[in-house]
């Protein structure tokens, strides 16, 4: 497993014992630091650092070692998609990965001895998570964090549960008010939906990973980020989702995308499928597929199974409107992927419309009512 490791001056013999432990086992090991009991260092800096690795996917898991355990893990949990677990004893170790999916063991290097400490590691290493009987708890929790945190973590993020992000921007709900308006004219809607999904990329795109480059500037050189490198590709759903895909290729420009035709039978509300192209290295981008609406879910979560068939991994569904049924239905049929969605509203009519929602997306998009 590719694991992050680090520890403060306090915690530093025991962390360097952890890793060769874990080396020993055959498991791939980033130290973060620090690297002396000698010298004073924060632990916020340690515990910070190991818990980006692991939000960021570059380590599965992460191992941090303060003197009591206590300031490293209240530090990795302010960490959004952090689950860190102070653990010291082997009971402690196996529930924190069985019920919570702890994805970073914290330990104290000053209390727990060496010994328990390799039980402790080895038990936590070797315990999966119960996902069937505790999803439910651990999604409570990811959706409070989304909520206060949105977009903190991305896809392929800690735990493995997608989360559904309500993203409350003042200028995306004063836009979706004016969608929602019976007597928007056809240009406007069509111009605002645009507007809103460009303005939900911010969010979407938010834990895209960054390269530091050098640049020079007219007055010298500096440190700069570049996204390059970065593959990824917007999958509208045809018609609706053609309406977002404007507004989101003017920020990620080099974007590829796919399409994919499927409109629900009016009588079944069942998807029926008739079309699917997709960029042909689909498995190794970062596919957002898009359709304002969520309704039952059946259309997205059929979009989101033919992304998987042809390879795609990494997948988040942006939405306008959503209904809890489709959120429910995407969830517990792709259970890792992440909705974005601008509004989360009360249920479905008899006929399968969103209440109080924006009526047919797609009529009120190109006119055909
Ligand atoms: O969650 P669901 O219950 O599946 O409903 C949502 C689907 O309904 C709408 O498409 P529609 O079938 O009306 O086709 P269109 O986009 O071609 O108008 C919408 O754009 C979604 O694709
Ligand atoms: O409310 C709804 C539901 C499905 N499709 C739409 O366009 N609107």
């Amino acid at each position: 497993m590719r694991l992050a490791i680090g520890s403060d001056h306090a915690g530093f013999p025991l962390k360097e014992r952890l890793k060769s432990h874990l080396e020993g086992a055959g498991h791939e090991v980033q130290d973060g630091g620090t690297c002396s009991a000698e010298t004073r260092v924060d632990f916020p800096d340690w515990a910070f650092k190991v818990s980006e690795l692991v939000v960021s996917g570059k380590a599965e898991r992460g191992i941090l070692v303060c003197g009591s355990g206590i300031g490293m893990s209240i530090a990795a949990n302010k960490v959004p998609g952090i689950y860190a677990a102070l653990c010291h004893d082997i009971y402690g170790a196996r529930l924190s990965r069985l019920h919570n999916n702890s994805n970073v063991l914290v330990l104290g290097g000053r209390v727990t001895g060496e010994d328990l400490a390799l039980e402790i590691l080895d038990t936590w290493m070797a315990s999966p998570f119960l996902e069937d009987r505790y999803r439910v708890r651990l999604q409570k929790i990811q959706d409070y964090e989304s909520r206060v945190s949105p977009g903190a973590a991305g896809p392929g993020k800690a735990g493995g549960l997608g989360r559904v992000l309500v993203i409350d921007h003042p200028l995306i709900q004063h836009k979706l008010g004016l969608v929602r308006d019976k007597n928007t004219s056809v240009k406007d809607f069509r111009e605002l939906v645009q507007e809103i999904a460009g303005l939900m990329v911010y969010e979407v795109t938010r834990s895209l990973s960054l390269e530091e480059i050098e640049v020079h500037t007219p007055l010298g050189p500096t440190k700069a980020f570049s996204l390059s490198g970065k593959k990824m590709a917007v999958v509208p759903v045809l018609r609706a989702g053609l309406g977002m895909v404007e507004g989101i290729l003017r920020l990620i420009p080099n974007a590829k995308v796919g399409h994919i035709g499927l409109y629900r039978d009016p009588h079944t509300l069942e998807p029926v499928e008739y079309y699917c192209k997709l960029p042909g290295d689909i498995e190794d981008r970062d596919i957002y597929v898009v359709d304002p609406m969520l309704a039952t879910g059946g259309s997205a979560a059929a979009a989101i199974e033919l992304v998987k068939r042809q390879g795609g991994k990494r997948i988040s569904l942006v939405s306008l409107i959503a209904a809890p049924e489709g959120v429910e239905r995407v969830r517990g049929q792709h259970p890792e992927v992440d909705i974005f969605t601008a509004a989360l509203d009360s249920h479905l009519n008899d006929h399968g419309y969103i209440v109080p929602g924006l009526g047919d997306a797609g009529d009120r998009l190109f006119g055909t009512k």
